[in-house]
């Protein structure tokens, strides 16, 4: 049997009318649409968009500044340890012992403040600039003492120097190691600690004393195993992308790296060598041109050197000179850490030739990669160990404790 098209045409529409009878009144909602008021089918074309934002935004590259999350090795914090608890001025009076003397207790003693060692910080990110430690509580009648404050902790990394006026006053170099930056103030004396034979009802309560107060500098001495070193442009952020776990900014300009980020790259055997990656050295960084002397300060602080020179540069091989001659400037003896030259960009024309002619003029070993496409990161990887292995050994043999991520 067929059915006339306009038949069918008129169940639709009465089935479309039946449906939009069901659907519910617009209705007050609360989250993804801002809590406007919204028909249903609105709220979920807002939300759609809103996802679609989110994707979006997910794609986009964080840019330097955004990248809060990087190495922070020096702090100014200062240290404001709690207050005694006042003592109490009180008399007992009870049914038949209406005079029963003085019974004022003493407040408890402020909370110091006390900078702690562990292992698990590895930078002074999270420290605040102001720490105010616990006051004491007052004392009570009936010769309570008020409780003394517990100390505040604060965490920081093993190799930290606690400085105060450019002095060094700490240097926490084991875990678990702590030091009191901080005192707080001790209790004050309640009315019943005056009683004497002469002074049989005191009156006398003293405040408690105030904490101390600091203003402390502290310095990370060790930054990182690895340290790479080259002029701006050179790929030394596109390297650490490719051989860690960090994800420091990359892009086509010099100076985008501002701030050093430290890298994990993991062993199979639970090793792991920590890299960072260290903002550009330009021609006269150690009279403070470019980014300046604070970054060579971040390159004494690692055990061994990469450079990362740019082989796609006219001269790469100058380039390594002048990375040689602004650490020797620094520091005497600081280019001549433990190190390797590593020829980043082998991807560009022209790199093979380049390579070649740095290879005849350099005795030291060169690893060429490209940080763009992976190339030869393994043998890189590889390399890293070796100079971590020589590291540990060397640690060893002067009977010191090597610094482990
Ligand atoms: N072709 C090619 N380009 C690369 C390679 N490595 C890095 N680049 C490019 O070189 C530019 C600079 O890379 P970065 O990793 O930001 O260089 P950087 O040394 O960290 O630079 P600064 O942070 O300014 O000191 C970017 O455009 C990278 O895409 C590579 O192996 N091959
Ligand atoms: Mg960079």
């Amino acid at each position: 049997m067929t059915v006339p098209p306009g038949l069918v045409r008129r169940c639709l529409v009465q089935e479309l009318l039946r449906l939009s009878r069901r659907v519910p009144k617009p209705s007050r909602v609360s989250g993804c649409g801002g809590g406007g008021v919204h028909a249903p089918g609105q709220f979920s074309t807002s939300c759609l968009v809103a996802t679609k934002a989110k994707e979006f935004s997910k794609k986009k590259e964080l840019s330097e500044k955004k990248l809060t999350r990087h190495f922070v090795d020096h702090r100014r914090v200062r240290l404001i340890a709690g207050s005694g608890g006042k003592g109490a001025c009180s008399f007992l009076s009870e049914p038949r012992k209406e005079w029963g003397g003085p019974d004022g207790g003493n407040g408890g003693d402020g909370g110091s403040i006390v900078l702690k060692v562990d292992q698990q910080v590895k930078s002074l990110s999270l420290i605040a600039p102001v720490y105010r430690g616990e006051n004491g509580v007052p004392g009570g009648s009936k010769n309570c003492y008020g409780r003394s404050a517990s100390a505040t902790y604060i965490r920081v990394p093993v190799g930290t120097i606690v400085k105060e006026n450019g002095k060094t006053v700490a240097d926490l170099s084991g875990h678990g190691e702590e030091y009191v930056a901080v005192f707080g103030g001790a209790g004050g004396k309640g009315n019943r600690f005056f009683l004497s034979n002469e002074n049989r009802a005191p009156l006398t309560t003293t405040p408690g004393e105030k904490g101390q107060e600091r203003v402390l500098q502290l310095e990370l001495l060790t930054m990182a195993h690895a340290g790479l070193v080259g002029f701006p442009n050179a790929g030394k952020s596109s390297l650490l992308r490719a051989i860690s776990n960090a994800k420091p900014a990359v892009a086509a300009y010099p100076f985008t790296t501002l701030n050093p980020h430290v890298g994990i790259v993991k062993y199979r055997d639970h090793e792991q060598v920590a890299v960072a990656d260290i903002p550009g050295i330009i021609r006269g960084a150690h009279v403070n041109r470019g980014l300046g002397i604070s970054f060579l300060r971040h390159i004494e602080r690692c055990r061994f050197l990469l450079f990362v020179l740019d082989l796609s540069a006219a001269e790469p091989w100058s380039q390594l000179q002048d990375l040689r001659f602004e650490l020797e400037q620094y520091e005497p003896g600081l280019s001549q850490r433990p190190q390797a030259i590593v020829a980043n960009k082998m991807d560009l024309p022209e790199a093979q030739e380049k390579l070649a002619e740095l290879r005849g003029r350099e005795k030291q070993r060169v690893i060429p990669v490209s940080a763009l496409t992976g190339y030869n990161t393994e043998e890189l990887i590889m390399h890293l160990r070796q100079l971590y292995d020589g590291y540990l050994e060397a640690e060893e043999r002067v009977g010191a404790k090597p610094m482990k991520w």
